[in-house]
């Protein structure tokens, strides 16, 4: 049976570089058919029907259906997966919380057309920033979702903290594996490297072990991750695209099909005191996945450097929290 796929803000360029994505079967996988809900508003009803136009030229095989529609109801009726990606980006210059009053209360209005048209068990992928807290509003405004059901993009950080290493060791990206993502999809995030490790013809290497340059580890290494975004704005004059939308087709991927034995990935999820993080935050964590649920890798040890840094993003997002609410006052 055809899974439902909405992509909201998909007439922009990430829902552009996204939807040939899922409809090729990079997100759910080659035997999976999709049908494509395509939302965005009505100033972008030309663009998006010229996306679906472009999708049915493609002639995709595991694409069943596509709608496009500047309805939010008629979007979100009947989807097994929504991946938010509508809102508006940052400019250069800008942090991603200053989007906060434009966009957190897109969220709360959206969170009530998912809770009551999308399917009961829809997993929820938010990308739009501040993609935790906007993630956070949603949930608050849609109960009954369950809150395991919602979760926020920092797939996108965790792949390029992998890129990082990978780069530094001259090594495969698909040999390095076990980063972390603790917190904010922001630059208060904390790229953890701790656990890492490479796949060499010797068996598997710490990370630290193999770099060697704790002073790079705990400062350029971090700093990069965090800075990423910003520095692919500078240079595109844009915000990422295509590393966004292949990392939200990972972050789905994963969850629904699960990950690999013996590895773990990051995404934002709701807090549930673990890692002593407080309850009732969207945390960037270590988690696995298997029969399409997440749980978080327990028993990491962190510490002192890793636990100043986990508590810092942690307060950023409870600052947002407050922001986010006194914008929807
Ligand atoms: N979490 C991450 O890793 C990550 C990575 C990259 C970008 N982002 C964020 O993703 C968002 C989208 O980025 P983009 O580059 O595609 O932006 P974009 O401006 O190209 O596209 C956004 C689209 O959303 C639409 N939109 C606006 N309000 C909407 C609403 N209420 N309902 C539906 N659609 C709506 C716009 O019309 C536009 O087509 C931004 O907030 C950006 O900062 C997050
Ligand atoms: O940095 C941004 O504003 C866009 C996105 O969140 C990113 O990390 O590339």
């Amino acid at each position: 049976m055809a899974v439902r796929v909405l992509v909201t803000g998909a007439a922009g360029q990430i829902g552009y570089a996204l939807v040939p994505m899922i409809a090729r079967g990079a997100m759910l996988g080659p035997n999976q058919p999709v049908i494509l809900h395509m939302l965005d508003i009505p100033p972008a009803a030309g663009a998006l029907n010229g996306v679906k136009m472009e999708l049915i030229d493609a002639a995709f095989p595991l694409l069943k259906g596509v709608v496009a529609t500047t309805d939010v109801v008629e979007a979100c009726s009947g989807v097994n997966i929504a991946i938010m990606v509508g809102g508006f980006p940052r400019k250069e210059g800008m942090e991603r919380k200053d989007v906060m009053s434009k966009n957190v209360s897109i969220y709360k209005a959206q969170a009530s057309a998912l809770e009551q048209h999308a399917a009961p068990d829809c997993k929820v992928l938010v990308v739009a920033n501040p993609a935790n807290t906007n993630a956070l509003i949603l949930k608050e405004f849609a109960p009954s979702i369950p809150a395991k059901n919602i979760t926020c993009l920092t797939r996108l950080d965790h792949n390029r903290a992998l890129g990082q290493i990978s780069e530094r060791l001259n090594v495969q990206v698909s040999d390095v594996k076990n980063v972390i993502i603790w917190g904010n999809h922001s630059s208060t995030q904390y790229p953890d490297v701790n656990h890492a490790t490479v796949i060499t013809k010797d068996g598997e290497k710490p990370v630290r072990e193999l770099i060697a340059d704790d002073k790079w580890l705990n400062g350029e290494f971090i700093t990069t991750v965090q800075q990423r975004g910003a520095a692919i704005i500078k240079a595109r004059k844009l915000s990422s695209a295509l590393s966004a939308a292949s990392s939200a087709c990972d972050h789905i991927h994963d969850w629904v099909l699960g990950t690999p034995k013996g590895t773990w990935v990051s995404m934002g999820v709701y807090s549930d005191g673990a890692y002593d993080i407080q309850p009732g935050l969207i945390y960037s964590f270590p988690v696995t996945c298997e029969n399409g649920e997440w749980s978080i890798v327990q028993g990491l040890k962190i510490d002192e450097f890793s636990r100043g840094k986990m508590n810092a993003t942690a307060n950023e997002l409870a600052e947002e929290k407050s922001l986010a609410y006194s914008c929807l006052a």
